[in-house]
C-alpha cells in the first residue's frame, strides 16, 4: 500500500517494533535488501525485517566497502527501503564516519529517515569487509566513547555494536571488547569473522545475557549455518548482507553479455520480472487509486465551470 497515505505508515517507531521483534522468542531473520524494490520483495517472502549493507550499498554505487560513503548518502538507501517496506530495518553505520560528534548525528540522520537499529564497528578507516585480512583497530576506550555517543543520540533506535577483534587480536580480546561496549550502552552485539560453530557458542556463553547478531556473509571466514542452527546457538539476530545484490549483479552481468551476444534481450525475457510483475511488486494501482480517490473528492468541491 502506498506510504503516502498516513494510515498505510506504522504509527510507532520503527526502533520499538524493532526491539520488540528482537525481544520476542526465536532468532530475527534480517535479509539484506539493497533498494526499496528488494525491500518489497523480501516482505512479499514473509520477512518482517530487514538488513541494509553497506557492503551492498557501496557495490550497488559500484564503490568499494572502505567507508568513504557519507551519512546522507546512506540515509537515501534508509528512506527508499523504510517508505517501500514499512519494515524495521537494520543499518550498517560502518565506524560512524568519525568520532562521538559524528556518531551521533550518524543515528540521529538515520534515526529520522526511518530507521530501527544501527550497528558500528571499531575499525580505524579506511575499514575493510569483516572477513578480510589486514584489519585495524581503534582502542576499546575509543569505541566504548563512539558506543555512548551512539546510545545518548537514540530515541528508539537499536544500538549494535560489532567487534572486528577476532581477527586481530584473537578471541578473548573480542569478548572483552563486547563487554565494555555493552556497558557503554550496546543493546545487542555482532561478533565478526567468526570461524566455527565452537567459536559462535563460546561467544553465547561468554555473553549469555547479550543479544547476538550472526552474519551469514557467503565467500566469507563463516562456514554455512542456517537461522535454525544460530538459534540453537543462541543467536537472536542473524543477517544474509550481501545476498540480493550478489544475486541480482550476476544476473546483471548476464544481461549485458547477452545483448552484447545476441543484439537484443528476447534471450532473457524468461529471467526477467515482466511488466506485470514489476507494477504488481511495487503497486502501481493502489498509487492511482490513490490518486483518482483524492480528485473525486476534490471535485464537487471545486467544480471546473
Ligand atoms: C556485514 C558487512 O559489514 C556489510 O557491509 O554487509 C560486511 C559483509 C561482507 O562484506 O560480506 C562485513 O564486513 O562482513
Ligand atoms: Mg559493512
Amino acid at each position: 500500500m502506498p506510504y503516502l497515505t498516513a494510515n498505510n505508515f506504522p504509527t510507532e517507531p520503527a526502533g520499538k517494533r524493532f526491539r520488540a521483534a528482537l525481544n520476542r522468542p526465536g532468532i530475527y531473520q534480517l535479509p539484506g535488501a539493497h533498494n526499496g524494490q528488494a525491500a518489497i520483495q523480501a516482505g512479499n517472502a514473509g520477512f518482517d525485517g530487514l538488513y541494509l549493507s553497506g557492503a551492498a550499498m557501496t557495490a550497488s554505487m559500484g564503490l568499494p566497502d572502505l567507508g568513504i560513503i557519507t551519512v546522507d548518502e546512506v540515509a537515501f538507501f534508509i528512506r527508499q527501503i523504510a517508505r517501500a517496506s514499512g519494515l524495521p530495518l537494520l543499518v550498517d553505520g560502518d565506524t560512524g564516519y568519525g568520532e562521538a560528534l559524528n556518531v551521533m548525528h550518524m543515528v540521529r540522520t538515520f534515526e529520522d529517515a526511518g530507521a530501527g537499529a544501527v550497528h558500528l564497528e571499531d575499525q580505524v578507516l579506511p575499514k575493510k569487509c569483516g572477513h578480510l585480512n589486514g584489519k585495524s583497530l581503534v582502542s576499546p576506550t575509543e569505541m566504548a566513547a563512539k558506543v555512548a555517543a551512539a546510545a545518548k543520540a537514540a530515541r528508539e533506535m537499536v544500538i549494535v555494536a560489532r567487534t572486528d577483534a577476532v581477527g586481530v587480536d584473537g578471541f578473548d580480546a573480542a569478548v572483552d571488547r563486547a563487554k565494555l561496549y555493552v556497558e557503554s550502552g550496546a543493546e545487542a552485539i555482532f561478533p565478526e569473522g567468526l570461524t566455527s560453530r565452537d567459536m559462535f557458542e563460546k561467544f553465547k556463553t561468554a555473553l549469555p545475557d547479550t543479544p547476538l547478531l550472526a552474519n551469514m556473509t557467503e565467500f566469507g571466514k563463516t562456514p554455512f549455518f542456517t537461522a535454525s542452527e544460530f538459534e540453537e546457538m543462541g543467536y537472536k539476530m542473524v543477517i544474509w548482507p550481501v545476498s540480493s545484490l550478489r544475486v541480482a549483479n550476476k544476473a546483471q552481468a548476464e544481461l549485458y553479455a547477452s545483448i552484447r551476444e545476441h543484439g537484443g534481450t528476447r534471450e532473457m525475457l524468461d529471467r526477467m520480472q515482466t511488466r506485470q510483475e514489476l507494477y504488481d511488486t511495487i503497486g502501481l494501482d493502489a498509487y492511482e487509486a490513490l490518486d483518482a480517490s483524492i480528485v473525486k473528492t476534490i471535485v464537487p468541491v471545486m467544480p471546473d465551470s
